[in-house]
């Protein structure tokens, strides 16, 4: 039984008991085609959340408010890197507390559809699969690949021991376990594979529960994904015809209960999109007609959540494409969990097909314009080495992954010096389009421009023979979608300046999470440019600040008007990537309990390509792009009137 408290204990004893009247059972009806709870008919209206896009102190208020908008049930993936991220080491604390997460949403009243992969996609980094896979220089992915399999099975060997406990058989809310993820997409149609994960499955989960998979709506992909003994589920959102794509489904199970299990009640963003939107009134149709025939759904998303640090995905169709740090995905509850419209009309659907838990349905939580924060220059990625790149460079004649050299996320410093003058700008190039994702060009520390896989593959050089020629390389997420998730990072392959392939490189791994979680570079020590120049700043630069605190721990959106695109922290945690020079995301997401109400709360940013010379940000109650002056004249009133106010009643 779960982790046992005396309630806990007492539950497990009834349910011993009722184990043994046989009463607590989840099963399928294949006569009456339908889900059986406890030998009842029961149609699951479920929304998915992502424990891992949320931070833990929120868990309970988006679960309670899903609970509230009428939903019975709940879908999770579990991402394999969010807890193995190192091999070897797993971590389930904090806001990896998965079983924390399954507690709180039983408390709530929340059955839970669990999709614990081992591949998830989720527009999640490598679908969920760790990086440290790629080691293996040719291992095939979401295969029976023996060394895939081997990392699989330990794994599963871990997490799914922790899951029955929580199966509903056993007195827990998960009823159905998703085998995988839309395999039938991938393009190695490996059956053993699949045998494999269900032989493991049932090994540690047992014969009751209910083992599913989920599909896309076509013929190939529910071929290549579905296999006997795991119920086969499908997949489809508001622009189908919903007869046909069940009828899809009937063709891989004549009998038993309809079920969408990723119904889209929105869409995800990629750096330069549109912002996707999905009309609320026609989710709320479609979900409506599909509950009148009796199917179960899942809205996918119900509460998107963030891309926190460098957890967002990409996808690779015509070219890679990075997802970007909000995963809002324009889902019923926003990023920060407020309810929306969409969720009102889906509330007012599900009340004709259940009783809706009655009271008030918790409102958004409170946002803070904390106003504008000046930052104070650090300095460059070039003279902060010894700080951040600790064990020095590894030395290499020609450059070498990311996971060649054991850092798996974030960025890497490749550094070789000009071979000879160049009087003239000289195209520097990679010819095999090995820039994975974006490279940042420097020469004696004075930013020259920058190359992007897939779309810029050549910039021009000047400098003179023996300068230091510093290659910053940024990993946009790796590729969560397709052929392509085998995603390595960094220079894949030479770069040719002029004439020459560049050789003879110094390759930094940067561990900027571990200097800014460890204090840097707000330790008493360090002191900012002494006298900070107003002046606008061009290549990778770190700037640092302080949000002096106010009593008051409320949600908060960081505008960055005018810088281009980096990466932030707060206190230390990565908050993620900014890019408000390409959009469409404009702000990032400061939950409220990252905040303190009584210290100075510390801002790091890294700039990667510049900065304004005013190198201010503005902390907004808000996510939406306002227009930046007018709300500086706002904030600039509004000072000016509490400081009046203030003088007033000093005065009486
Ligand atoms: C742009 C290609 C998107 C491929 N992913 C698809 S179809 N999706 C199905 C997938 O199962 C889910 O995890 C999500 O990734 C979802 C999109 O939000």
């Amino acid at each position: 039984t779960p982790r046992c408290t005396d309630s806990c204990l007492f539950r497990s004893v009834t349910v011993t008991i009722l184990q043994a009247s046989g009463e607590r059972s989840f099963s399928i009806d294949y006569k009456r085609n339908c889900f059986l709870k406890d030998g009842k008919p029961f149609q699951y209206i479920s929304g998915s959340i992502h424990y891992s896009r949320i931070p833990r102190y929120y868990w309970k208020d988006r679960l309670a408010k899903m609970y509230m908008t009428g939903l019975n049930a709940i879908q999770v993936y579990v991402p394999w890197n969010f807890h193995e991220t190192v091999q070897g080491v797993q971590n389930f604390t904090g806001d990896r507390d998965l079983e924390h997460f399954l507690d709180l949403a039983n408390q709530t009243g929340l059955l839970v559809i669990l999709r614990p992969g081992p591949y998830i996609c989720a527009e999640w980094e490598m679908g969920g699969l760790p990086a440290w896979l790629l080691q293996k220089p040719n291992i095939i992915l979401r295969s029976a690949d023996t060394d895939y399999l081997q990392a699989v099975s330990n794994w599963l060997a871990v997490l799914l021991p922790k899951v029955k406990p929580w199966l509903y058989v056993n007195g827990g809310n998960i009823i159905t376990v998703q085998v995988e993820n839309e395999y039938g997409s991938y393009y190695s149609c490996d059956y053993n594979y699949m045998r494999h994960l269900r032989t493991l499955f049932r090994f540690f989960l047992g014969e009751d529960v209910i083992l599913f998979t989920t599909d896309g709506n076509t013929n190939k992909e529910m071929i290549c994904g579905t296999l006997e003994g795991l119920y086969a589920t499908i997949d489809f959102g508001t622009d189908t015809n919903i007869t046909e794509a069940f009828a899809r489904q009937r063709r891989f199970e004549p009998r038993g209960p309809l079920v969408n299990s990723e119904f889209y009640t929105g869409w995800l963003d990629h750096w330069g999109d549109q912002h996707a939107v999905v009309d609320a009134q026609k989710v709320s149709r479609v979900l409506g007609e599909m509950l009148t025939m009796g199917a179960n759904i899942n809205m996918y998303m119900f509460e998107g959540g963030t891309n926190f640090g460098y957890w967002n995905g990409a996808d690779h169709d015509t070219r890679f494409r990075s997802v970007v740090t909000s995963y809002d995905y324009d889902a019923p509850l926003t990023e920060a969990g407020d309810p929306t419209e969409k969720l009102l009309a889906i509330r007012d659907v599900i009340k004709q097909f259940r009783e809706i838990p009655s009271g008030p349905m918790p409102p958004a939580t409170p946002k803070f314009v904390y106003g504008f924060v000046t930052l104070q220059k650090v300095g460059d990625i070039s003279g902060l080495l010894n700080t951040l790149s600790p064990l020095g460079p590894i030395k290499s004649q020609y450059p070498i992954t990311f996971e060649e050299v054991k850092q798996y996320y974030g960025y890497v410093l490749y550094r070789t010096t000009l071979p000879h003058n160049l009087s003239e700008p000289t195209p520097l190039i990679s010819p095999l389009n090995g820039v994975h994702d974006r490279a940042y060009v420097s020469v004696n520390g004075v930013f020259q421009g920058l190359l992007e896989r897939d779309t810029v593959l050549v910039m021009n050089v000047t400098g003179q023979q023996g300068d230091t020629l510093d290659i910053l390389v940024e990993n946009m997420g790796r590729v969560n979608f397709g052929s392509k998730i085998n995603d390595y990072k960094g220079l894949l392959s030479n770069l040719i300046l002029g004439k020459d392939v560049l050789t003879d490189w110094k390759i930094y791994p940067l561990d900027i999470d571990g200097a800014v979680t460890g204090g840097w570079p707000h330790g008493n020590s360090r002191k900012s440019d002494p006298a900070p120049r107003r002046e606008p700043t061009r290549g990778p630069t770190f700037y640092m600040g302080t949000l002096q605190p106010n009593g008051l721990a409320w949600d908060t959106f960081l505008k960055l008007n005018e810088w281009t695109k980096g990466q932030v922290w707060i206190n230390g945690v990565n908050l993620g990537r900014y890019w408000p020079a390409r959009g469409p995301q404009q702000t990032v997401y400061v939950p409220g309990p990252l905040l303190s109400t009584t210290l100075p709360n510390n801002i790091t940013v890294l700039e990667l390509e510049g900065a304004p010379g005013h190198s201010r940000v503005l902390f907004m109650d808000r996510p939406h792009p306002l227009n930046f002056e007018v709300l500086h004249f706002l904030h600039i009133a509004a000072l000016k009137i509490i400081i009046s106010l203030t003088e007033f009643l000093d005065g009486h």
